[in-house]
């Protein structure tokens, strides 16, 4: 397992032993740490680290991806480096261990030294935040994130978190060790009002309600939530964009989330075919049933033009994967991955649906990326689709290059 593959699993591992949170929706207007009065002090990755990790991860243009609007969903594999920052914000409210601020980009926040990326859930970046370790300097605090003892504010017992699963920092064995960690939301009050899971309350606080309980086992779990029926949203069908699409069975309103599905199998490109073969036989059915593109690449073509890209990887999905693209205007459903839940989540993201339309995503931001990544001309009926000149054109230029 490379180190990149090792610090990704750590960090969905982490993310669902620590949180109810995670929603890794990405955001194009993602807030650079380095902007305002943040001052960046490091990635936790080593130069070594760094190197394998750009050699092996994915790149965008691997996947579906978006980068529009605020609702846009490009999930790129460098938003999950973790960004340890020297960062402050201001106007922070504590609330049950967790902190809601109402400012970005990130400016200050005197009590920590590491401020963690998480991810993005409904339109509010999801930040972990590590206290300020007393006695080391920032500088130190970087460069010996492995060796840095625990602090002793917030005790998790080593049972608890497996060093391995811990991608803060190294925790030792047999040890109380205190992982540090807070949870903060970063939300602009233009799009708090747009959230509906959220409320603000009289001091002017945001309160942000739990996604409903979710886990594959469902039905095991008397305590969770009823298990989500993507079949009360919508159906699987023919599409006249090509082969199946979704399709509303109801009107659907904004925001109503959709679909909440756990992926068949989550690889890289460079893993694949290992990954592949160690999946069950439905499973790796399941995948070939999955639309395969023209062409020889056989069941890489398959991965390339079916997955998504989560956090350090890709992601293939029975029913995710069956979604059709559209360009900006014509695109209704945004999606996001719950790291948390290790599940992918789509839901309406304009004002209504009618029944019986289809259900829309956006794999990318033009018919030429798209033609380019996933050989498709787009017909959504939203861009300008790509001409027969244009099409030959790409390919003279491909071979010039090639
Ligand atoms: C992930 S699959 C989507 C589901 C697929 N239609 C199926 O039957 O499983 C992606 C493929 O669907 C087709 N497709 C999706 N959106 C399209 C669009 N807007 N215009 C034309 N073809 C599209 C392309 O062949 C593309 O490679």
């Amino acid at each position: 397992m490379s180190a990149w593959d090792q610090f990704s699993q750590s960090f969905v591992e982490d993310d669902r032993q620590h949180s109810d949170h995670g929603m890794a929706t990405p955001d194009p207007e993602l807030p650079k740490l380095t902007e305002g009065n943040t001052t960046p002090i490091s990635v936790l990755k080593s130069k070594d680290d760094k190197e394998e990790s750009k050699a092996t991860s994915p790149t965008s243009s691997d996947s579906f991806s978006e980068s529009d609007d605020a609702g846009g969903d490009a999930l790129s594999s460098s938003q999950f480096e973790p960004y340890f920052a020297l960062a402050d914000i201001k106007r922070v409210s504590r609330m049950d261990n967790r902190y809601v601020a109402l400012t970005r980009p990130i400016q200050a926040y005197p009590d920590s030294d590491a401020i963690f990326l998480k991810g993005y859930r409904n339109g509010i970046q999801v930040f972990q935040v590590r206290p300020k370790q007393p006695n080391l300097s920032a500088q130190e605090n970087v460069t010996d994130q492995a060796e840095a003892p625990p602090s002793s504010s917030d005790s998790v017992t080593s049972q608890d978190v497996p060093a391995s699963t811990d991608p803060l920092g190294s925790v030792s064995p047999n040890t109380t060790a205190s992982l540090g960690r807070e949870e903060l939301y970063v939300k602009d009050e233009a799009s708090a009002l747009t959230d509906p899971a959220a409320h603000v309350d009289d001091a002017g606080d945001y309160h942000v309600s739990p996604w409903p309980a979710f886990s594959k086992n469902d039905e095991d779990d008397e305590n969770d939530a009823p298990p989500h029926r993507y079949q009360d949203f919508f159906e699987i069908r023919p599409s006249p964009l090509g082969g199946l699409g979704a399709f509303a069975v109801r009107d659907l309103k904004h925001g109503e989330t959709i679909l909440i599905e756990q992926p068949i199998l989550c690889t890289t490109h460079f893993s694949f075919g290992s990954d592949f073969y160690k999946l069950s036989e439905d499973d790796r059915a399941a995948i070939l049933a999955l639309h395969s593109p023209d062409g020889p690449d056989g069941i890489d073509g398959i991965v390339r033009v079916n997955s998504f890209q989560i956090p350090g990887g890709v992601a293939l999905f029975q029913v995710a994967s069956r979604f059709n693209h559209a360009c900006a205007p014509v695109r209704n459903v945004r999606y996001g991955y719950d790291v948390a839940r290790n599940a992918m989540t789509f839901s309406i993201n304009v004002y209504r649906v009618p029944r019986g339309a289809e259900l829309l995503i956006m794999y990318g931001s033009n018919p030429f990326e798209l033609y380019r990544i996933f050989g498709f001309r787009c017909s959504c009926g939203g861009c300008v689709p790509l001409t027969r000149r244009e099409v030959d054109r790409f390919h003279t230029q491909a071979y010039n290059i090639y």
